[in-house]
């Protein structure tokens, strides 16, 4: 019952993934056991037509006759000749049929890998950002590549699967048709082999979920690992890291060797099983049943190649249950990545022109930790630059994903323009905001295509190479990207690894400047700058003004003295709020004394 529940659950997952031609598979199946069967029955008249006594009409089953009426009927009854050449057609047709199912097969699973990967990409995304942080990118990267595989080859082997149930029940039926008393007693063996090898099942499929699990736990560490790599090396870490991983990987290859000494038990059952239900039913059938040779030779002919089905059968059933957790484990991803896609409103945002406006706004993370922002109340008209300064910790980061709608509040709204943000459609309100956040973005590619990301080859348009130019200038970036040896066209490795701190910092901001957005966030912006490159970007910020909306967020209070208004943030409240200089002289404020710790 369970084996019949699995195997039907399996049938909707890929039905939901590849659609109702998959059933065009199960049709060449049929047809393909059909004529495979056929074939072989075909066997009897051959040897009847051998015998110079051929079996009289009333020692024959009914299947006979019916064969005995259609060999005669297309005139080839008494003829070997005949019979051979209308055997080896069959067959001819079975292979055609079986590389018809093959080809259809491979088409199938390439289109089933296609989706299912670009599915599950599309799916993350759009996921909720909350939902991204609560995961690991150990965890997506091990589902979109090797469980994902795992499930497209799961395809296969349930499709080898069903193709032995069909070929195993055709050889069965035309058995059957020959010999009733002999079928009987092979379904009744195929049974009991069944139920054998049904714990057996259960006890691979649990295998497989353990498998799919701790493929997840280890890409997490070894992800995590790589990403360090230099910190890890430098500080001399690796050997807790490596514990953590070698304990991993220790269950994992000892889940495998346990999957694989299932696989072997089965195929080593295979010849003995087979042989010794042969000679058994041979000594029944011609001792007890006395039953006539040429039939008996050929449903044994069958019931062999039934048993071998039987039991390929079998190991396609644990071939399948082998990667059944990486079935459960993508479904159940694409059911929990969807459940967590970004809700979005409809309303297309014009360019900004009014104001983005915070209107008694709470957020926490964890309603239990308490809000991480606070009643928040606060108007930034467009093309104003304001900044928000405050301790670590204070929430001034959390705000802007609130800006940026990556985050939502829990109570009060964020207006865009007078639009509350779970109303506006979310790309037209991010393809405004140009974001240079405390993580450095660089791309593994040149620079010219970190700075415009893929607009185009600057080689060929010159307009392009010009706007590229300009914002690295802008940046602070062009003389380093000059020196560079192959200028804009450099390669600058995995998350710019080739370039200083503040070089990749640099860049990141002439990705930004390029966009040319309607609001530009600067989250500890130049924090890796030397006085000299901030300054000059300080004044390229300067420059925006009017231009733009600008956001900054800042440590260094020095670089934020020319902006409209500063707000001060303490445990994600906005404490004070003014101009620099009135907030730098009012007597007693926070900012004032932020201002003399850093002597300035
Ligand atoms: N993903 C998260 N899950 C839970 N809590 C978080 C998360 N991110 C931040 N916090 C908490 O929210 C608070 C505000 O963090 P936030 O990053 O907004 O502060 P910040 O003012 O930008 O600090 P910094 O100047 O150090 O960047 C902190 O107490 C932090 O622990």
């Amino acid at each position: 019952m369970r084996t019949i529940q699995d195997i039907v659950r399996y049938l909707r997952i890929y039905r939901r993934y590849i659609g109702r031609r998959m059933y065009l598979v199960f049709v060449l199946t049929v047809a393909t056991a059909l004529a495979q069967g056929f074939g072989i029955t075909l066997l009897l008249p051959l040897l009847q037509a051998s015998q110079t006594t051929s079996g009289s009409p009333e020692n024959m089953s009914t299947a006979e006759r019916l064969l005995q009426d259609l060999l005669q009927w297309m005139g080839i009854a008494d003829s070997m000749t005949g019979i051979l050449g209308f055997i080896a057609v069959v067959f001819i047709g079975k292979g055609l049929l079986q590389f018809a199912n093959g080809g259809y097969q491979g088409y199938l699973q390439s289109r089933l890998l296609r989706e299912l990967k670009r599915k599950l990409f599309d799916a993350y995304q759009r996921m909720d950002y909350r939902y991204y942080i609560e995961r690991n990118t150990g965890h997506f990267i091990n589902v979109i590549n090797q469980q994902v595989n795992l499930f497209f080859s799961s395809f296969s082997s349930f499709a080898s699967f069903l193709t032995q149930v069909v070929t195993t029940i055709s050889y069965f039926a035309f058995a059957f048709a020959i010999t009733w008393k002999f079928s009987l007693m092979a379904i009744g063996v195929g049974l009991i082999l069944f139920g054998l090898f049904r714990r057996l099942n259960v006890y691979v499929r649990e295998l497989s979920r353990k498998r799919s699990s701790e493929m997840s736990q280890l890409n997490k560490l070894l992800v995590q690992g790589l990403q360090s790599f230099k910190y890890i090396a430098s500080t001399n870490q690796g050997g807790h890291l490596r514990s953590g991983v070698t304990e991993s990987i220790r269950r994992l290859t000892h889940y495998i060797f346990r999957q694989r000494i299932a696989g072997a038990f089965t195929s080593a059952l295979k010849e003995p099983f087979s042989v010794l239900l042969i000679v058994g039913l041979i000594a029944i059938q011609v001792t007890v049943f006395e039953a006539p040779v040429a039939p008996i030779f050929v449903a044994l002919l069958l019931f062999h190649r039934g048993m071998q089905a039987l039991i390929s059968m079998q190991s396609g059933f644990q071939a399948m249950m082998d990667r059944a957790g990486a079935v459960e484990m993508v479904d159940d991803e694409f059911k929990e990545v969807q459940h967590h896609q970004e809700p979005q409103g409809e309303h297309r945002l014009a360019p900004l022109e009014s104001s983005i406006s915070f209107e008694n706004a709470t957020f926490s993370y964890d309603e239990s930790e308490g809000p991480v922002l606070r009643d928040i109340n606060l108007t930034i008209p467009a093309n104003t630059t304001v900044a928000f300064v405050g301790e670590s910790g204070a929430g001034k980061s959390t705000l802007v994903d609130l800006v940026t709608c990556m985050l939502k509040p829990q109570e009060g709204k964020l207006l865009i323009d007078g639009t509350p943000s779970n109303e506006i459609d979310l790309a037209s309100w991010r393809s405004q905001i140009g974001y240079v956040s405390q993580e450095t973005v660089v791309f593994d590619d040149t620079i010219a295509n970190n700075i415009c990301l893929w607009a185009g080859d600057i080689e060929e348009d010159e307009a392009l190479r010009e706007r590229v130019q300009d914002a690295a200038r802008r940046a602070h970036a062009d003389h380093f990207i000059q020196d560079l040896p192959d200028g804009y066209q450099t390669t600058v490795g995995d998350r710019g690894v080739r370039l200083s701190g503040g070089q990749r910092q640099r860049l990141f901001i002439a990705r930004e400047l390029f966009k040319q957005p309607n609001l530009l966030i600067l989250d500890e912006a130049t924090s890796a700058l030397d006085t000299e490159s901030e300054r000059y970007i300080q004044d390229s910020i300067d420059a925006l003004k009017g231009e733009m909306t600008v956001l900054i967020i800042a440590h260094r209070l020095s670089t934020i003295k020319n902006v409209d208004r500063v707000y001060v943030m303490e445990e994600g409240q906005v404490v004070e709020a003014g101009s620099y200089e009135d907030l730098r002289y009012r007597d007693e404020s926070r900012f004032r004394s932020m201002v003399e710790m850093q002597s300035l």
